[in-house]
């Protein structure tokens, strides 16, 4: 009997993989389904002198990535990533998008045939053909694991103090959307399914591109409605990203937790808008990865390496023009123009043509 007890491990232990392992340690516990241990990869660093692997599993936190918030006794730290993830039947991925390849790359051909995997990371990657490619594509292809996303407006430390929000679960096989749902859900963590699997994983990709417009705007002292605009403007680009790219979709699921929601909340609360204000305030004085390391403490940024990533493939289609907010966000970040000049690129959007 107890080896039918589902087993679910956690790829990742940053801000966002510290708070869903608080959730699913705890949702385990109360659900005869599944197994009361959960595995929890830990990316080993020394933290106060001491290994960040002991203190999880001693002081029950995750005093850099997650400090102030108690992880679930069961949840057990582990800094080899093929110990976490062989025996279990649900992997989430939850590490920083760039860390994907090389964090997967010791679990080919190692895990359970049946198992299937769930990617929380928001971002994409340049796949063996050169193509920009989704990460869930990556754990699909890489790993031969069936791969369902969640994203949503859920900014870590909120989430983990149990502020109720909402969360969006792309999976097209309803039995382990279903069972995820499970392992997630909570009273003040609520979730809708979507078989939209393509879209709601874009979504969460294409709105840290657009946050970091959104802390462009602050930072230059912006007023509110310039900053709607560039919400907006940001939100038909991820529309026509999505009409482009992922042709069968339904228009609600932008009104979903990883649309309209999750792009208003980070461009408003996120890591991403915080440091492209700074980037902005400071007028070029410092790049935005000093300011990402200056600020964070460790937590990585997604947007940027995001627009990188899209103008990779807006360039190669010869796409550019239509998608000007994403372009000059790349070209701000990649300082090939300043960041004052952000505006002028909107001033003919094909919105307004
Ligand atoms: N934090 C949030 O509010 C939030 C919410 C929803 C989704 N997400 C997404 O979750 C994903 C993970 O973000 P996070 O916030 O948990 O992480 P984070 O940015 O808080 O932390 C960075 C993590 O990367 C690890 N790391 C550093 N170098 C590494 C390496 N070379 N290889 C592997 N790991 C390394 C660190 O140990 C740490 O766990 C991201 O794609 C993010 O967009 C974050
Ligand atoms: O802090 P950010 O900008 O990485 O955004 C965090 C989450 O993705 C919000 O849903």
């Amino acid at each position: 009997m107890a080896s039918e007890l589902k087993k679910v491990a956690i790829v990742g232990s940053g801000n966002w993989g510290s708070t869903i392992a608080k959730i699913v340690g705890s949702n385990v516990l109360s659900n005869p389904k599944f197994d009361k241990q959960v595995k929890l990869y830990v990316y080993e660093e020394i933290v106060d002198g001491k290994k960040l692997t002991e203190i999880i599993n001693t002081q029950h936190e995750n005093v850099k990535y997650l400090p102030g918030h108690k992880l679930p006794e069961n949840v057990v730290a582990i800094p080899d990533v093929l110990e976490v993830a062989h025996d279990a039947d649900v992997i989430i991925f939850v590490v920083p998008h760039q860390f994907m390849p090389n964090t997967c790359k010791p679990l080919i051909g190692k895990l359970k045939k049946d198992a299937f995997g769930v990617s929380l990371c928001k971002g994409f990657y340049i796949n063996p053909k050169g193509d920009v490619d989704l990460i869930s594509n990556m754990v699909r292809n890489l790993l031969g694991l069936e791969c369902l996303v969640v994203m949503g407006a859920n900014i870590a430390s909120e989430v983990a103090s149990g502020q109720f929000c909402e969360a969006t679960i792309g999976s097209r096989n309803k039995s382990h959307g279903l069972l995820l749902k499970e392992v997630l859900q909570t009273d003040y963590f609520r979730i809708v399914v979507s078989e939209d699997v393509e879209v709601v994983e874009a979504c969460g990709a294409l709105k840290n591109i657009v946050a970091i417009g959104a802390g462009f705007c602050d930072g230059l002292n912006f007023g509110d409605n310039t900053k709607a605009a560039v919400i907006r403007l940001g939100l038909m680009e991820v529309m026509k990203f999505c009409d482009r790219f992922y042709q069968k979709h339904e228009h609600r699921t932008f009104f979903e937790s990883c649309g309209v929601a999750d792009l208003v909340t980070t461009c408003y609360g996120g890591r991403n808008r915080r440091v492209a204000e700074a980037y902005a305030r400071c007028l070029g004085q410092k790049t935005i990865p000093e300011l990402e390391t200056e600020l964070l403490n460790g937590q990585k940024l997604q947007g940027p390496e995001a627009a990188q990533e899209v103008n990779h493939l807006l360039r190669s289609k010869n796409m550019e023009n239509d998608f000007p907010l994403l372009t000059a966000i790349h070209r701000i970040c990649s300082g090939e123009q300043p960041v004052t000049s952000l505006i002028d690129n909107l001033r003919n959007h094909p919105e307004h043509l």
